[in-house]
């Protein structure tokens, strides 16, 4: 990592903007769109438009995947996230970093049938003119055959006694692919009316599992050390925290949360749709029938190894990417312009946020840093102002848990 990122944090907003613009090559529009509102594009883009909703971006630099260094715009309204992403970032960048892949991207959808009358004449139907049914799909959206994509193929699959699936496949380029795969799906669903079938609806499934990312991060067991605790001893709790990951659905969720942290803030920063996300990473997590951690950490002589797939239904173009102007703006300073990449940097800040949480967690726990980086919050959240943050937070560092009546002492030490 360059060493002008080190403790990044501790310079001044002034300054951090001034590093990310130059090192990003941001234009002076580009900078501005850092700091305005955007009414006149965001009461085109929702209904009902009222009002914008900021949240706090901040950046993670020094995340290295497949020995690429990356500065990494996060959306959160966490405090301890991004820290954690950083420390996470750092710790695996002390040994190989983190190698991704991605190793194919299609995205499904499906036609859904109802009673079908006679299910073999269907079968022979889609397999015999299964070339002729992805022209009619390709023929709805002829604009992603220029942009090297389009329907793959088409399945029927039974769903129960009732009802059918038509399945299909599509290669979306670089874009997340739910608008063209829908049209595709609707001009598939006309031709299935047409053959008398009965259609319930046509939409794309977020399931995404054609679309997978994979991470996996060593660290030194060396750079694990902390307090008391040696470096082998940290990692072989890292290791069993992640078993208890695997076995009990309870932990499972948190265990997740902590790596959606990451994933969640990327891809809102880069305007992508983070519901799909949501549902394609959790149903991913319960494929095998029971809910478990996306990742599972492992030591393995000298490292302790960690290794994550992940469904991520995301794009680099269409849809808000392409219009958002921070969207825009982010994406310009990960310096990605094809979607395996944001895949990877995506799941990569996952895989060093959850590294960061369980070291925390098994070590001195998950408050002393949560609630160092918190108080900030606690106090701004009970009237202190920008000038009085640095004491009444010094004041609180030195307190067990402090709460908001312990705010408001020390606000009214300080204003006498
Ligand atoms: C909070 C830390 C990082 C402190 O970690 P620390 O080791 O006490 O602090 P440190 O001063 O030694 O800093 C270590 C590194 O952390 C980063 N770092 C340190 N401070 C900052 C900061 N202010 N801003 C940006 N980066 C920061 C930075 O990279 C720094 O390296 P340096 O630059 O000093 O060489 C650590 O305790 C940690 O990572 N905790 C995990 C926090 C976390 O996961 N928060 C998410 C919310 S809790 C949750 O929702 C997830 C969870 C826990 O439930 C998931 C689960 O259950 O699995
Ligand atoms: N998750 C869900 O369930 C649903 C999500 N959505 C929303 O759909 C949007 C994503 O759908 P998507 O189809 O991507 O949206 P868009 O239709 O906005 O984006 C796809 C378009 O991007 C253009 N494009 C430019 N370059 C490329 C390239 N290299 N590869 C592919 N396309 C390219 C193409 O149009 P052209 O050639 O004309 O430039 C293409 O049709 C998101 O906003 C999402 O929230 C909608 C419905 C459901």
């Amino acid at each position: 990592m360059a060493s002008h990122w080190a403790h990044f944090y501790q310079k001044s907003y002034q300054e951090r903007l001034k590093l990310v613009a130059t090192f990003a090559g941001l234009t002076p529009e580009q900078l501005a769109d850092l700091k305005t509102d955007n009414r006149e594009i965001f009461d085109h883009l929702i209904e009902n438009y009222l009002a914008d909703y900021p949240l706090p971006e901040g950046v993670v630099t020094n995340l290295k995947i497949n020995g690429q260094s990356y500065v990494v715009p996060l959306v959160t309204e966490e405090p301890s996230v991004i820290a954690a992403a950083n420390n996470g970032s750092q710790l695996l960048a002390s040994g190989e970093g983190i190698l991704g892949k991605v190793d194919q991207r299609l995205l499904g959808g499906q036609v859904i049938l109802k009673d079908v009358s006679n299910v073999q004449k269907l079968q022979r139907l889609i397999v015999n003119q299964q070339v002729k049914l992805l022209k009619i799909a390709d023929q709805s959206h002829p604009q992603i055959l220029k942009h090297g994509g389009g329907a793959k193929s088409l399945t029927l699959r039974s769903l129960n006694a009732h009802f059918w699936s038509v399945d299909l496949l599509v290669d979306p380029g670089e874009a997340m692919g739910a608008n063209l795969i829908n049209t595709m799906l609707e001009a598939l669903a006309d031709e299935f009316r047409s053959l008398g079938c009965q259609v319930t609806m046509a939409i794309l499934s977020n399931a995404a599992d054609q679309s997978l990312v994979q991470v996996v991060g060593k660290v030194p067991v060396s750079r694990l050390s902390r307090a008391k605790m040696a470096g082998q001893e940290v990692a072989q709790r890292i290791s069993d925290a992640s078993q208890v990951a695997q076995i009990d659905p309870y932990r499972a969720v948190t265990h997740n949360k902590g790596i959606m942290n990451g994933v969640d803030a990327v891809v809102m920063a880069t305007g992508n749709d983070w519901r799909a996300v949501e549902s394609a990473v959790h149903a991913f997590a319960v494929k095998d029938g029971q809910y478990r951690g996306l990742s599972t950490w492992q030591l393995k002589g000298e490292f302790l190894v960690g290794q994550m797939t992940l469904p991520l239904p995301i794009g680099v173009v269409g849809g808000a990417t392409s219009v958002l102007s921070m969207a825009m703006v982010n994406k310009k300073i990960i310096g990605i312009n094809h979607v395996s990449e944001l895949m990877q940097v995506a799941a990569g800040i996952g895989l060093a946020q959850n590294l960061a949480a369980l070291k925390a967690l098994v070590t001195e726990g998950i408050q002393k840093g949560h609630m160092s980086l918190q108080m900030r919050s606690l106090a701004m959240a009970n009237g202190a102002t920008e000038a009085e943050l640095p004491m009444v937070v010094k004041r609180l560092r030195k307190i067990d848990h402090p709460n908001s009546t312990t705010v408001a002492k020390i606000l009214n030490e300080l204003r006498k």
